[in-house]
């Protein structure tokens, strides 16, 4: 569904590139992870294939169509199937749970729709289901910023199950929940994934959350693909080509996070 090719990024102030010639194939009801350094280029290589970050070079095929370069109607009709979940929520915390998920069956059409209440039966319909999905529903009236950690990213998984995607990237989705909150966002994420069968591609900092929720494990240094494969393949070995030394890490501290992940 999902083929990127030779992706490259240079942000312009940056000495080097955040992504360096990726290339991947993503099948419909993947659970990926993307593992690597900070720094290592997850969240660009994830922004780009929504195009909240334009690449430098190489191509996004979206069942084989070209991607790069798509403007106005074109990139929201893209920009709908695919869902996006981040690391602080991305909720507008004035308005209300239910709004906030209305607003994800607008795409990026203005909000004033979604504040004037102009929205279809339809719509909200979806949007309650969607809220549902996620334990949600009783807080629908509730303002987003009323709301624990956890339920703010349940909200924002609802926002994106109203667009109705077929792919949902999360950008780092449970860096700021606390382990067990982290777990209920993961266990809701894999339930949905092989449930609805809508493919995920998350960037996790957690191996141990990694290994144990993805299907798929890829390893990003450098800008480049360092591993694609197994959970059952992240041996020492390839977790050191992932967490390598370089010029930010001292080796020692990379060398006993390496130890320390090749336990589990
Ligand atoms: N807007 C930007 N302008 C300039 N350089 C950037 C920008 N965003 C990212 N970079 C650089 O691109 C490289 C990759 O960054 P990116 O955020 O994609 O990494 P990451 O693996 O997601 O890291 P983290 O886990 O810390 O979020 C880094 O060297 C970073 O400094």
């Amino acid at each position: 569904m999902l083929i990127i090719q030779d992706l490259k990024k240079k942000y312009a102030k940056s000495p080097r590139p955040a992504l360096d010639g990726i290339n991947l194939t993503v099948e419909k009801g993947e659970f990926i992870a993307v593992l690597g350094l900070s720094g290592a280029g997850k969240s660009t290589l994830i922004r780009c294939i929504n195009q909240l970050v334009l690449p430098t070079s190489g191509e996004i095929l979206w069942h084989d169509q070209p991607v790069l370069g798509k403007r106005g109607k074109a990139l929201r009709a893209y920009r709908r199937q695919v869902g996006m979940i981040f690391q602080n929520f991305n909720l507008i915390d004035r308005l209300s749970v239910l709004q906030n998920v209305l607003a994800g069956r607008f795409g990026t059409t203005p909000m004033w729709r979604v504040l004037l209440q102009q929205y279809t039966r339809e719509d909200l319909q979806i949007a309650e289901e969607a809220l549902l999905r996620v334990g949600m529903v009783e807080f629908k009236r509730v303002r987003a910023d009323q709301l624990s950690g956890g339920q703010r990213q349940r909200v924002a998984i609802a926002r994106a199950l109203a667009q109705k995607p077929e792919l949902i990237l999360g950008d780092e989705p449970i860096s700021n929940l606390d382990p067990v909150t982290a777990v209920d966002v993961m266990e809701l994420l894999k339930s949905i994934n092989e449930k609805e069968g809508i493919t995920m591609i998350l960037n996790l900092h957690s191996v141990e959350i990694a290994v144990q929720y993805a299907n798929r494990i890829i390893g990003i240094a450098n800008g480049q693909v360092v591993y694609d494969g197994s959970p059952e393949g992240l041996s020492e070995t390839v977790l050191a080509q992932i967490y390598k030394p370089d010029r930010k890490v001292d080796p020692a501290v990379t060398t006993k996070a390496i130890k320390l992940l090749s336990r589990i």
